[in-house]
């Protein structure tokens, strides 16, 4: 197998356990270099639990979790970061009292040192076309804007992948417009998994979607094969259709 095949996240057998609870079972997945996918599926559909196992908020009860060939099953969520996954969950992680440049700054420093930190804030507030609010304070920001500086606190560590959990949630069509442009220019060097419950955000992002139900894997097609298939629309609507 060459390297370009190995994917570059990947789970075996997945299970998480709550109780009696069986929320997710025997979860096989694989994650392309350079991947942009979704995750989607009604609620408690498992998408939240596996997301959490895969960022290692939640241990699994069962199964393996692979990151660049590496079994990082027993590591810790700061371990799996400093691998190079960045993490985006829907719980804010800025400071409101400081500028832009200082948030993006102190999640640099984190990593790199002086002039580098430097480099990388420029880059992420260019990337994410942030120039203009750059020296305003984050509790000044519009809900859509704050999520960007947390797009743009991550990109400063140059992962490999990046994990988003409901990236748009809160946000309005334009600002979910802006997010796509976003993520698009984030893919162009960075794997990324999603899970989304915005459809016209999944559509637009247009890349292989990975439909959760019932704690299993139910299909795994391109975004428009989903929103065609009549099986997946029936587990949404509960009735045959097709996904809104
Ligand atoms: N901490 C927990 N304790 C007990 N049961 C849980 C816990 N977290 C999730 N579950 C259960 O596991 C199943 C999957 O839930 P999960 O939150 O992963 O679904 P989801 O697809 O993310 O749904 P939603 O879209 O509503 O967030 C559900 O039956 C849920 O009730």
């Amino acid at each position: 197998m060459t390297d370009t095949a190995t994917p570059i996240l990947s789970t075996t057998n997945i299970g998480k356990q709550f109780g009696g609870v069986k929320a997710l079972e025997g979860i096989d997945f694989a994650l392309a270099e350079g991947e942009l996918r979704c995750l989607i599926g009604p609620n408690g559909a498992g998408k939240s639990t596996f997301f959490r196992c895969l960022t290692k908020q939640y241990q699994p009860t069962t199964g393996k979790v692979f990151f660049r060939g590496r079994n990082v099953s027993r590591l810790k969520t700061h371990e799996i970061a400093r691998l190079g996954i960045g993490i985006k969950t829907q719980v804010p992680n800025v400071f409101d009292g400081l500028t832009v440049r200082e948030n993006l700054h102190l999640a640099a420093s984190a990593r790199m040192s002086g002039h580098e930190a430097s480099t990388a804030c420029d880059e992420a507030i260019e990337r994410m076309a942030l120039q203009r609010i750059v020296h305003e304070r984050l509790d000044r920001l519009s809900h859509g804007q704050r999520q960007w500086v947390e797009l743009a606190m991550i990109i400063t560590s140059r992962p490999f992948l990046i994990l988003l959990d409901e990236p748009t949630a809160g946000m309005t069509s334009e600002e979910v417009g802006k997010t796509v442009e976003l993520i698009h220019e984030i893919n162009r060097d960075t794997a990324l998994v999603i899970v989304e419950h915005d459809m016209n955000f999944v559509r637009a992002i247009a890349r292989k979607v990975t439909v959760f139900h019932q704690g299993k894997i139910f299909a795994e097609e391109s975004a428009d094969e989903i929103m065609r298939d009549p099986k997946v629309g029936e587990i949404y609507l509960g009735k045959r259709n097709t996904v809104q």
